[in-house]
């Protein structure tokens, strides 16, 4: 049965004050141009709707805000009001678009919502279907996807310790449960900033190059798991990607992308060289002097100009991207998940070999880049809060 949409009734544990400001009925007169008549309908539509989550939450509040009051300017919340932050990041994000632009969105985003919940309105909430026992993830098994989500969305998903063990234990998992295919994605603004630079910070008593072995045995134990995963690994790549989390990209078998996300591997910025086997997935699917556009100069690719050069299957419009990439992805998992795996294994076996030994190689290397002075400086900039990417 449906849940009536009420203010009181979207409390979730994670911004348990996150209150939609769309469900408040007051609506701004500036809003009331080209798509009035839909963008009121849409927020009276949206009470009616099953709870969509934070992420979705996030997106309304920030289209809401965009669309009745233009770009955000109003000061950044402190670092410990994690739920105002996440708001006011979700608002910033949009930038200067354009209220009309805004209203349609929501609109459009409404509207999405409203057909997927019309079509599942059995669906357990999420929190029921939610696997036990992840700190930084959230994952969940439906529709015989499994879906792994980068959850640490006020720090833009980065990738601490514990996060790169718990993904190891979800594929793991993945790999034995029945589901038929496996994704990948972000919760909140982020797909994610790659490597969580106060990583670097933890040395334990043995000293710097103790933590830089240790350092390069996770990244290849990290690495391998995407090599060998059996099943279609599928990435939902929801807003911008950074390093490690654009590199291992060459090793999923499908890409989808928001119109938001971008691709950023800043090696070169930071002290370090490319890893997640990129130094040979890249050259291979854009050309080599594309690759080292990226790899070395740290050039930052839109989600188009990915798509173009082979490293993003597709990009739809980030106002129907969770809806269409669902809709295609429940589609994908009721094809016969053993003819999946097995063709999968005939595209990707042969490189196996390679690929294990071109992880083992750039870790090496990494390792080394990691007691550099390039590396310590441009981590201890970034740490001190003097230079971002
Ligand atoms: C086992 C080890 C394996 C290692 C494998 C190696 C991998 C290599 C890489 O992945 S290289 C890429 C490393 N990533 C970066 O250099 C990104 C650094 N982050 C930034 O430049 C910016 O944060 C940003 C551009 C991603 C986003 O900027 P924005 O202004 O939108 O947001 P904030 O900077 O305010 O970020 C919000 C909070 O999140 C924290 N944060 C973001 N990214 C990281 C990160 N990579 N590491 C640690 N912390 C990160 C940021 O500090 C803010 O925290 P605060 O709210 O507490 O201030």
């Amino acid at each position: 049965a449906r849940l009536a949409y009420s203010a009181e009734q979207i409390s979730v544990p994670v911004c348990s004050s996150l209150q939609v400001p769309a469900l408040q009925l007051h609506v701004s007169k500036t809003a009331m141009r080209a798509s009035q008549k839909d963008f009121e309908s849409a927020l009276s539509q949206v009470k009616l709707l099953k709870d969509p989550g934070n992420e979705v939450k996030l997106k309304l509040y920030a289209l809401y805000k965009q669309a009745t009051e233009g770009p955000c300017n109003t000061p950044k919340p402190g670092v410990f009001d994690l739920i105002n932050k996440a708001k006011w990041d979700a608002w910033n994000a949009l930038g200067s678009l354009p209220k009309e632009t805004a209203r349609q969105n929501y609109v459009d985003l409404v509207s999405g919502l409203s057909s997927s919940s019309d079509s599942s309105s059995q669906v357990k909430p999420e929190a029921d279907r939610k696997q036990p026992g992840y700190e930084t993830l959230v994952v969940t098994s439906e529709d015989s996807i499994t879906k792994i989500m980068m959850n640490r969305p006020a720090k833009k998903n980065a990738m601490t310790t514990q996060m790169y063990n718990e993904i190891m234990l979800a594929l793991k998992a993945a790999s034995k449960d029945d589901s038929a295919i496996t994704v990948l994605t972000g919760n909140g603004d982020y797909y994610s900033s790659g490597n969580d630079l106060s990583n670097f910070t933890d040395i334990p008593p043995e000293g710097i190059e103790e933590k830089a072995k240790s350092g390069a045995i996770l990244l290849r134990d990290f690495v391998d798991c995407f090599i060998d995963f059996p099943k279609p690994l599928i990435a939902v790549v929801n807003g911008p990607a950074v390093g490690i989390s654009v590199t291992i990209l060459g090793l999923f078998d499908t890409v989808y992308a928001s119109n938001r996300a971008t691709f950023h591997t800043p090696f070169s910025h930071l002290g370090q060289s490319p890893e997640g086997c990129s130094s040979y997935t890249f050259p291979k699917i854009m050309g080599p002097a594309k690759a080292a556009e990226m790899l070395i100069f740290g050039k930052k690719l839109t989600a188009a100009e990915a798509c173009a050069q082979g490293l993003v299957t597709e990009v739809f419009p980030d106002s129907t991207f969770q809806k269409e990439v669902w809709t295609r992805l429940k589609a994908y998992s009721k094809l016969p998940p053993n003819a999946m795996r097995i063709s999968k294994q005939v595209i990707r076996n042969r490189e196996k070999e390679k690929l294990h030994a071109i992880n083992a190689e750039e870790s090496r290397v990494l390792q080394e880049r990691w007691l550099s002075d390039e590396c310590t400086n441009a981590v201890m900039n970034f740490l001190t809060r003097k230079a971002k990417l």
